[in-house]
This record gives structure tokens, C-alpha cells and sequence, in this order.
């Protein structure tokens, strides 16, 4: 069988590499060996290799310089990849779903609820006074903080897009099937009841109808309401103009968009922070540097954001080597020739920016957490790093990430003191996580 598949595989043109066994491929080897399985592949066949990961055949590139190009053509029929099942469940009109202008149209109306005028304004305010009451009773806590991460950054989203208290009964239901979702975006698309495609198929159903209801009761109402589902909603005054079902998809696009990502990553920092204390002691420098400057209990502005120089670093420095992202999905719209190789129409593109993130011309000593190093600003933009991404698709919301983070920083060095509580477990691949939870003590400052 496995002859079988290299020999049907084996056509004119594309680039070394192994298939495996037919259907699977190479998914149990990729997952199992993880980072370890593209460094063999890539000292056997180079930085361009042919794989079949995931239940498509693909094309994995780890060349900086192919990766950028990649990402910098979508034009050219290089769109996004990802798999079916997170398709179906976030939806035909998310992001990741629409090409060309409808992309542009979609993009554009994302990036106005978010745009740096936007945080400045109206969110800033609303996340302090948020995370101010969230980081508030943690003296002498053990707090798994996974857990309680991916809770305040999913009750965050519901706030800042519909303005949902924490407390409320629709924050409790949006709850479970929202983690129902999320689940589902990453499963096979089996729709049998039991499986998790099944479930996030549900899921999304049912957030749909809350959703709608949402949007019937608001426009019964008259109120206006400044939040992201407000100025979606606004049709006069807003150049985007949105069908429901668009609306709908924007929002289930960004409060997915944003979880794991900004929550992983505000736990990963806590934790590097702990085992390096050189760097918690000038970050809370940092931060007490600014609360030297106001009232107490006054929240942080625009301003106190930007002077967060060592803060930026910091969680630049935790994306990096903690790779929060692994790279991102491309497919072919058409027969192309790429890096020389004939690349056939509906192959996936791995655009894999792991190994970029530990390659030491660019990060000197690069398993070592050294937040300094970001210090040059120039670092940020340089060419090969797509921690954000890049091109048309480079996160939208990278400065709200930032700030998110930067806020839940603050309030944190500058009330608490934590230790770790126990051996625990981080897996970093597939997914950065901590299996057993991530157990901090908390004290007082
Ligand atoms: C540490 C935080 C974050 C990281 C590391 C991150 C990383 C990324 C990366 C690598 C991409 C490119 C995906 C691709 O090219 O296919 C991306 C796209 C995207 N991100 Fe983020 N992200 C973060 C936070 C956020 C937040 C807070 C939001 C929500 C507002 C967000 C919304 C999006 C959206 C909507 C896209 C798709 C853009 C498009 O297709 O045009 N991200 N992000």
C-alpha cells in the first residue's frame, strides 16, 4: 500500500517527499513526532517537501523566503487551506471562507471596529475596567491560570462585542456551546451524532440563533449601543454595509480568532515570567512606572499603552518561542508552478514558520526567553517573521491581542506576586497547552 501511494503520487514535477498510506497519509507521524517529523522530512528533501498531513495532500514549505511569497500572492491562486470542518462551523461568509474583494469588503468592516482610533477610544476604557475586576481577589489563590485565561478572554469577547456582563444567563449558555465551536473546528467532518463535528455543527446553530435574536431585539429597541455588534449593525453611518448572516459570521470569526491565541499566550507569559525573574522584575518596573504617574485605581490610556516598550517585547518574546502559532494554510485555486515544482489545483500549502522562530541568525541563543532582544524595534518588522502573518491576511488584530494582553499584564505584576504550584505538565505541539491545567499561587504585592 504504501508503494501504492508514492506511485500514484509519483507525478512529473512535484517536489520530494513521502506520501504514506493511502487516506491517512502522514497524519499519525506528523502529529506524534511533531516538530521533530518536518526536520527529518526537511534533511531528507529539503525546505519544499511533499507530504499528505491532515487528509490532503500537501506541500510543506519551511523557506523563509518561499513562506513570504506564498502569503504575499494570494492573488496568484494561493487562498486560504483550512480544514472543512472549521469551514462549516464558522461559516461561509468568516474570513477564511471569502477571496478577492468580498475578502477586502469583509476585512475592511473587521478592521473598523478594531482599528487603532477604535482601541484607543472604546475599548481600552471598557478592557481595564474589565480586567481590573477580573484579576481582583486572587491573594493566597491557587488559580489553574489555563483555564482561567481562556475564561476571561472568551467573557472579554462577549463583552466587548454585545456588551455581555459575565454574570448574565446568556454569557452561561453562549458558554458551553461556544466551547462545543471550538471543538468542532478542529475535528474530521463526520456528522454523527457523538462525534465533535456533530456537536460544533450544533453548536454554531445554536449561537446563530442567539445571535439573531440579538440582532431582532436590538433593531426592536432603537437603542443604540457602542459596542462591535453596534457599529456593525450601524447602517447609516457605516461604510460597510452588512447582511445579518455577515454580521453573524464576523462575530463567531472574531471571538474565535482571538481565544486561543490571546489566551495562550497571556499564559505562556505568566509562566516565562515566573521562571525568569530578571524579566518580571523590569516588566513590573515598567508598570509601576506608570502607576507612579496616576491616581490610584485610575485606568491605563493610550498613552501608558505606548510607553509599554518591555511589555511588547515580552509578549513578542512568548509568541516566539512558545510558537502559539505553527504556520498557516494555504490551497491551490489552480495548476501552478511554485519554487519550480508543478504544484496541482486543491493541493494544501503548509506554510510551516515554526523552525523561523529558533533559528539563531535571527535569535542568538534562541531557546533561551530573552525579551531584550525585541528591544530593537527593527526586529519586529523584519521580513521572515509572520508571527502575525502576513501579506493580505496578516492579523487583523494583532494591536487588540497586544493590548489585551499588555492590560491583563498590567493588572497582574503590579497587585500579584505567584509561584508555581506542582509539576506542570506543557505539551507545545500540536497546540501549545498545559494537559493537567497550569497552577499558580497568588499573593499580594
Ligand atoms: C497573540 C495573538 C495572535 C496571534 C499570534 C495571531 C496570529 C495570526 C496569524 C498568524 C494569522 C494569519 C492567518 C493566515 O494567514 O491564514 C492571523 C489572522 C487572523 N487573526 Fe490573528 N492572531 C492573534 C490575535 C488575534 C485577535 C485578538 C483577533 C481578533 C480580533 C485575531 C483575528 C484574526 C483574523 C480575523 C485573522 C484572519 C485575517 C484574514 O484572513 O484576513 N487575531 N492571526
Amino acid at each position: 500500500l504504501l508503494r501504492w501511494n508514492e506511485v500514484r503520487y509519483r507525478k512529473k514535477g512535484l517536489p520530494p517527499g513521502t506520501m504514506g498510506w493511502p487516506v491517512f497519509g502522514e497524519t499519525t507521524e506528523f502529529l506524534k513526532q511533531g516538530p521533530s517529523f518536518m526536520k527529518n522530512q526537511r534533511l531528507r528533501f529539503g525546505s519544499f517537501f511533499k507530504s499528505h498531513i491532515l487528509g490532503s495532500p500537501t506541500i510543506v514549505s519551511m523557506d523563509p523566503e518561499l513562506n513570504r511569497y506564498i502569503l504575499l500572492n494570494e492573488s496568484k491562486g494561493l487562498v486560504p487551506g483550512y480544514p472543512q470542518s472549521m469551514l462549516d462551523i464558522l461559516g461561509k461568509c468568516n474570513i477564511a471562507a471569502v477571496h478577492g474583494s468580498t475578502h477586502k469588503y469583509m476585512r475592511g468592516a473587521l478592521l473598523s471596529i478594531i482599528s487603532p482610533t477604535m482601541i484607543r477610544d472604546q475599548i481600552l476604557p471598557k478592557l481595564d475596567e474589565f480586567m481590573s475586576a477580573q484579576l481582583s481577589n486572587w491573594d493566597d489563590k491557587i488559580i489553574d491560570i489555563q483555564e482561567k485565561t481562556k475564561e476571561m478572554v472568551f467573557l472579554l469577547s462577549l463583552k466587548q462585542i454585545a456588551s455581555i456582563k459575565s454574570s448574565s444567563t446568556i454569557a452561561d449558555s453562549f458558554k458551553t456551546e461556544y466551547f462545543n465551536l471550538v471543538l468542532g473546528t478542529i475535528s474530521l467532518p463526520i456528522n454523527l451524532p457523538g462525534t465533535n463535528y456533530h456537536r460544533g455543527f450544533q453548536a454554531r446553530k445554536n449561537i446563530v440563533s442567539i445571535l439573531s435574536q440579538l440582532l431582532k431585539e436590538r433593531r426592536a429597541s432603537n437603542e443604540t449601543h457602542k459596542d462591535m455588534l453596534g457599529y456593525l449593525m450601524e447602517r447609516e453611518e457605516n461604510k460597510y454595509k452588512l447582511s445579518d448572516e455577515e454580521i453573524i459570521d464576523q462575530v463567531i470569526t472574531l471571538m474565535y480568532s482571538g481565544y486561543e491565541t490571546v489566551s495562550t499566550t497571556s499564559m505562556m507569559a505568566v509562566k516565562y515570567l515566573h521562571d525568569h525573574p530578571k524579566a518580571l522584575e523590569e516588566l513590573r518596573k515598567e508598570h509601576l512606572a506608570i502607576r507612579e504617574r496616576k491616581k490610584p485605581n485610575e485606568p491605563i490610556d493610550s498613552n501608558d499603552l505606548k510607553s509599554m516598550k518591555f511589555t511588547r517585547a515580552v509578549i513578542f518574546e512568548t509568541t516566539r518561542l512558545a510558537t502559539i502559532v505553527n504556520g498557516v494554510l494555504r490551497k491551490t485555486t489552480q495548476d501552478m508552478e511554485l519554487n519550480g515544482y508543478l504544484i496541482p489545483k486543491g493541493w494544501r500549502i503548509y506554510v510551516y514558520t515554526r523552525e523561523i522562530n529558533y533559528d539563531p541568525f535571527l535569535y542568538p541563543d534562541p531557546l533561551t526567553f530573552n525579551p531584550w532582544r525585541w528591544m530593537d524595534k527593527s526586529l519586529e518588522s523584519q521580513n521572515y517573521i509572520l508571527i502575525f502573518g502576513s501579506g493580505t491576511r496578516l492579523c487583523p488584530g494583532k494591536e487588540l491581542g497586544i493590548t489585551e494582553i499588555s492590560t491583563f499584564l498590567h493588572h497582574l505584576v503590579t497587585r500579584y506576586r505567584w509561584e508555581e504550584v506542582g509539576g506542570n505538565k506543557l505539551m507545545k505541539f500540536p497546540r501549545v497547552q498545559a494537559p493537567n491545567g497550569l497552577h499558580m499561587r497568588f499573593s499580594s504585592f
